[in-house]
């Protein structure tokens, strides 16, 4: 399979006090090109540390994570990839929207990613192109010179993924990317977030607590348990026909 990033056999362990954690205990899966992998499990399960280790931010302590296929995260990562999947991906988190800087105007938290890039190129130009941004997640040239203190929960995120949307991402991992938000506001940034992932057709890791939510957005389901995968399957396929113990459990504890 022609994954644009994978984990094999990944493990991360934690020294708690006297314990040991198994925060990400051997897993596997991969996500295609344009494909949304949705992860799924209860508090706690290892959903944010894979996250974190796919995005190069944990160095797992074993395994290996493949970035078009060439190691990435061990001893023999090539460092030509790791520099690609760093400039190719981005990262929404729960709290990206409140984490932008606050003396910051929106046209400078956009074009930040392209200042970080030395991919700046003029004034005018680099304006045009954060205005395209904003419009594609429903907002317009007004909120340029805006700070984020003037601006809604919902608003905060919509400039948080125009942030993430001017690189030309291939690949997005969103942890929880809508937690944080209003009810009444989470559904339009999820409308949001897939319509662009259709139009742009970047790959997705999604890490949600909300079953229907993953439903809604993901092609393919893993499912967690205590730092195991223990199933994945296409989205339709797991939904209707769970096959193991514990997605049918988590599965009849909601109504879809
Ligand atoms: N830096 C850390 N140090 C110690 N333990 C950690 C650390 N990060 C995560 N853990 C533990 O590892 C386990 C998995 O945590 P993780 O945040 O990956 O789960 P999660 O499924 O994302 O949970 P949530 O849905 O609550 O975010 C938990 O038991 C957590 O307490």
């Amino acid at each position: 399979m022609d994954y644009l990033i994978e984990a094999k056999n990944i493990k991360q362990h934690f020294k708690v006090r006297d314990f040991i954690v198994k925060a990400v205990d051997d897993v596997s899966f991969g996500i295609a090109k344009g494909e949304v992998f949705g992860l799924v499990g209860e508090t706690g399960c290892g959903k944010s540390t894979i996250a974190r280790i796919l995005s190069g931010i944990y160095k797992p302590d074993s395994g290996e994570v493949y970035y078009k296929n060439h190691p990435v995260s061990g001893k023999n990562k090539e460092a030509l990839y790791v520099k690609q999947r760093q400039e190719e991906m981005q990262i929404v988190f729960q709290d990206s929207a409140a984490a932008l800087n606050p003396k910051m105007t929106v046209e400078d938290i956009v074009l930040e990613p392209l200042l970080i890039r030395k991919k700046l190129t003029n004034k005018s130009d680099d304006r045009q192109k954060v205005v395209e941004m904003l419009e594609k997640t429903g907002l317009t040239a007004d909120f340029l010179t805006k700070t984020p203190g003037e601006l809604s929960g919902g608003q905060r995120q919509r400039v948080a993924i125009a942030r993430s949307l001017i690189v030309e991402p291939k690949l997005i991992i969103a942890d929880e990317p809508i937690a944080s938000l209003d009810i009444s506001i989470q559904a339009q940034i999820i409308n949001l977030l897939k319509d662009l992932q259709e139009e742009e057709n970047f790959s997705c890791l999604f890490v949600a607590h909300d079953l229907s939510v993953v439903r809604y957005i993901s092609n393919r389901v893993g499912v967690m348990y205590m730092g195991k995968l223990v199933e994945t399957g296409d989205t339709e396929e797991l939904f209707n026909d769970p096959k193991g113990s514990y997605t049918k459990k988590l599965l009849s504890a909601i109504t879809l």
